[in-house]
């Protein structure tokens, strides 16, 4: 298996310059999509119509967050009740019975403002005017993009109602919603970083929600797990964005669209190792209310409402 490697899923059919899809090739979208998402459950998106700009702002602004110094940084930490703020190396532990604290840093954008809570004070907006307006911008263009790849995956799986999962998904960027933006950063590892034994930039995971649209830089350093338990790397294509299943997703689909396991691992070269790594990802879920109850009529899997099933997830992750 370790051949094996991400499809190429071009999106053009129904990217976001098209009102409706375009009859001609939609069905090669929907085969395409179909095909990746049982077998590996990642692909590259290419021509999906997020314009570069609104990406390369999203970059930019992270890096200009990451590069503050730690006592600001530190000002906007996530606390551990809620999803927004920033999470300073070792934090997080995505492999923890197998790895140290990753070597990274994050932050996490999240629209909504809570009734209860503003969470507006964990925004750098003194520091960086631009953060919020490029971040939510990012945001809405991948709701968009994301509703669109909702549809095309139930059309996939030939489902009673085409738009079921997208319906699930309606609260994005209100406050029934966790979908997030997280904007990672992988420092370099300079001769006076002490890395742990095993310590990697992200350890072995699979993610929480339904999709996952992944923007990386040009570094490489991702892998994903083959079915024999190897790593392959899916390096950076300029201009697509990484697409994956993530858990929930599985257990709806009744496993037939798969979450695979990745990670991302220390780079491999003296230069590498000498450049730091972004990527910013974009974790959709459905509406914290929703129930989950798997599509195919089976009892593969109970019944479960969506918050109940991310508790049960972050408990597991976090250090405090
Ligand atoms: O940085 C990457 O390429 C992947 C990050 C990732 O898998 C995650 O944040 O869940
Ligand atoms: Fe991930």
């Amino acid at each position: 298996m370790a051949d094996v490697t991400t499809m190429l899923v071009d999106f053009s059919a129904y990217n976001l310059q098209r009102d409706s899809p375009d009859s001609n090739c939609f069905q090669k979208l929907v085969d395409d999509v179909y095909l990746a998402l049982t077998t590996t459950g990642f692909l590259y998106l290419t021509n999906h119509g997020i314009p570069p700009d609104v990406i390369n702002n999203a970059f930019q602004q992270s890096m200009a967050f990451f590069a503050l110094q730690d006592e600001i940084k530190m000002k906007y930490t996530k606390s551990d009740h809620s999803n927004q703020g920033y999470v300073q190396t070792e934090r997080e532990s995505l492999n923890p019975e197998k790895r140290p604290g990753d070597y990274k840093e994050f932050y996490n954008y999240v629209p909504k403002i809570y009734a209860s809570e503003t969470e507006d004070h964990l925004l750098p907006d003194i520091e960086l005017p631009e953060f919020k307006s490029s971040m939510s911008c990012l945001y809405h263009k991948c709701s968009e993009l994301g509703n669109r790849i909702l549809e095309v995956m139930a059309r996939a799986l030939k489902l009673e109602d085409p738009l079921l999962f997208v319906k699930a998904h309606q609260g994005i960027g209100g406050s029934d919603n966790d979908t997030t933006i997280r904007a990672n950063w992988y420092p370099p590892i300079s001769d006076n970083v002490q890395i742990k034994p095993n310590q990697i930039r992200c350890g072995e995971h699979s993610d929480y929600g339904s999709i996952t649209l992944l923007f990386q830089d040009n570094i490489e350093g991702l892998q994903v797990q083959c079915q024999d338990g190897s790593f392959v790397d899916v390096p950076p294509i300029e201009g697509s964005i990484v697409m994956n299943v993530a858990d929930i997703m599985q257990r709806w689909t009744a496993d037939k669209f798969i979450s695979t396991i990745h990670r991302v691992i220390m780079p491999k070269t003296e230069e590498l190792k000498r450049s730091h790594r972004q990527s910013l990802a974009y974790f959709s879920h459905p509406d914290n209310s929703f129930v989950v109850k798997c599509v195919d009529g089976s009892d593969k899997y109970p019944p479960i409402t969506n918050d109940v099933y991310l508790k049960q997830r972050f408990n597991a992750t976090y250090k405090y």
